[in-house]
C-alpha cells in the first residue's frame, strides 16, 4: 500500500496532551501540549493556542490564516491546526522554551549585557519589518509577546491583534472595543482609533523601554505612566493619557540606557506618525551601535 498521504499540519485532538497553561489573555490561550501519535511519549512538544470563549473564533481564524504565511526567523513558526471533533479549533505552533520577554530578562538579568538587549531589539525590529512588507500591522508589540527560543533569538509571538492592510488602506480602523493596551498606543490610535504602520513603531519604542529595563515590573509602562498622570482615575485614566501625550510627555530614560539608544526610543514617539522613524531606519540604527564600540 502507498504510505498514505498524511498532512502534517492536520493534528488530531486525541493525540494532543495537555501539559500547562504557557500563557492567557482575555479571549486566548496558550498551553503546552504533547503531540503523541505512537501513544508511547516520543512524541513532539507543541504550543497550542485555542479559545476561552466560542465567539471569538473568527478572530483565531483570521490569526491562524495570518501566521501561516508568515516566514521569517524572527516570527514564530506556524505547525498546524486542529479542528477534528467538532469543537473549537486550535492553533498548533513550535513551542519556544524560555517563555516571553517579560519572564525570560528579570530572571536573566545578570548574564544578559546590553548589547545582547540591543541584539533581541534588532530581531524584533526585523521581524516587524517582514510583517510590515506583507502588509500587516501588528497593534500589539510589547515585552509580552516577544518568546525567546535561547539566549541569541527572539521571536513575535502572537499575532492576536494583526489585521491586513492589503486594500491600500494605511490604516485599520479600531472598531472592537476589547481592552486596548493602551500604554503602547500610539495618539493617533487613541484619539481616533486609527492603527498606521507606524502605530507599530510607537508601540516599538514601548517595547524598546521595556528591554531596556529588563521588563522590570516596577518601571513596567503602566506603573511609569500611572505615578506620572497620579493614581488610575477609572475610566479617565485614557483621558489623562492622552493630555499627557499630547503636551509632549513620554516615559523618562531608564536607568542604564545609552542617550543613543533613549534618542532611538525617542524617535518613535513623534507625535505625528509620519515623524516617526521606521522599522528600516531602526535596523540600520542597530547594525550601527552593535558594530560600533560605543555600546
Ligand atoms: C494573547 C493572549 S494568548 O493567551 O493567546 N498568549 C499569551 C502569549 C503571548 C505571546 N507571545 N503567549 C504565547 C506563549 C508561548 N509560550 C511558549 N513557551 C513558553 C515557555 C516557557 C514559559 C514559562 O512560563 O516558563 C517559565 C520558566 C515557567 C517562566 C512560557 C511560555 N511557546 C510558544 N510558542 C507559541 C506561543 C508560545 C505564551 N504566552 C499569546
Amino acid at each position: 500500500i502507498p504510505p498514505q498521504e498524511t498532512d502534517p499540519t492536520d493534528f488530531k485532538r486525541r493525540f494532543l496532551k495537555k501539559i500547562r497553561k504557557l500563557g492567557e489573555g482575555n479571549f486566548g490561550m496558550v498551553e503546552l501540549c504533547l503531540y503523541d501519535p505512537k501513544g508511547d511519549q516520543t512524541g513532539e512538544l507543541v504550543a497550542v493556542k485555542s479559545l476561552k470563549t466560542e465567539n471569538e473564533c473568527s478572530n483565531l481564524r483570521r490569526e491562524i490564516s495570518t501566521i501561516r504565511n508568515l516566514y521569517h526567523e524572527n516570527i514564530v513558526k506556524y505547525k498546524g491546526i486542529c479542528n477534528d471533533e467538532g469543537a473549537n479549533i486550535k492553533l498548533i505552533m513550535e513551542y519556544l522554551p524560555s517563555g516571553s520577554l517579560k519572564e525570560y530578562l528579570p530572571r536573566n538579568k545578570s548574564n544578559i549585557d546590553q548589547k545582547r538587549l540591543l541584539h533581541y531589539a534588532l530581531q524584533i525590529c526585523q521581524g516587524m519589518e517582514y510583517l510590515g512588507s506583507q502588509n500587516y500591522i501588528h497593534r500589539d508589540l510589547a515585552a509580552r509577546n516577544i518568546l525567546v527560543e535561547n539566549e541569541s533569538l527572539v521571536k513575535i509571538g502572537d499575532f492576536g491583534l494583526t489585521k491586513s492592510i492589503k486594500d491600500d488602506k494605511e490604516y485599520y480602523k479600531v472598531t472592537e472595543e476589547q481592552d486596548s493596551p493602551v500604554y503602547w498606543y500610539a495618539p493617533e490610535c487613541l484619539i481616533n482609533r486609527k492603527f498606521y504602520k507606524a502605530s507599530d513603531v510607537w508601540s516599538f519604542g514601548v517595547t524598546l523601554y521595556e528591554i531596556m529595563t529588563y521588563c522590570d515590573r516596577d518601571n513596567s509602562p503602566p506603573r511609569v505612566f500611572l505615578k506620572m498622570i497620579g493614581r488610575s482615575q477609572g475610566q479617565m485614566t485614557m483621558a489623562r493619557l492622552v493630555e499627557a501625550l499630547e503636551k509632549g510627555w513620554r516615559m523618562p530614560c531608564p536607568d542604564s540606557c545609552p542617550e543613543m539608544v533613549y534618542t532611538q526610543m525617542h524617535s518613535c514617539w513623534s507625535h505625528a506618525p509620519e515623524n516617526r522613524v521606521d522599522f528600516k531606519g531602526l535596523i540600520k540604527q542597530f547594525e550601527f551601535l552593535l558594530t560600533s564600540e560605543n555600546i
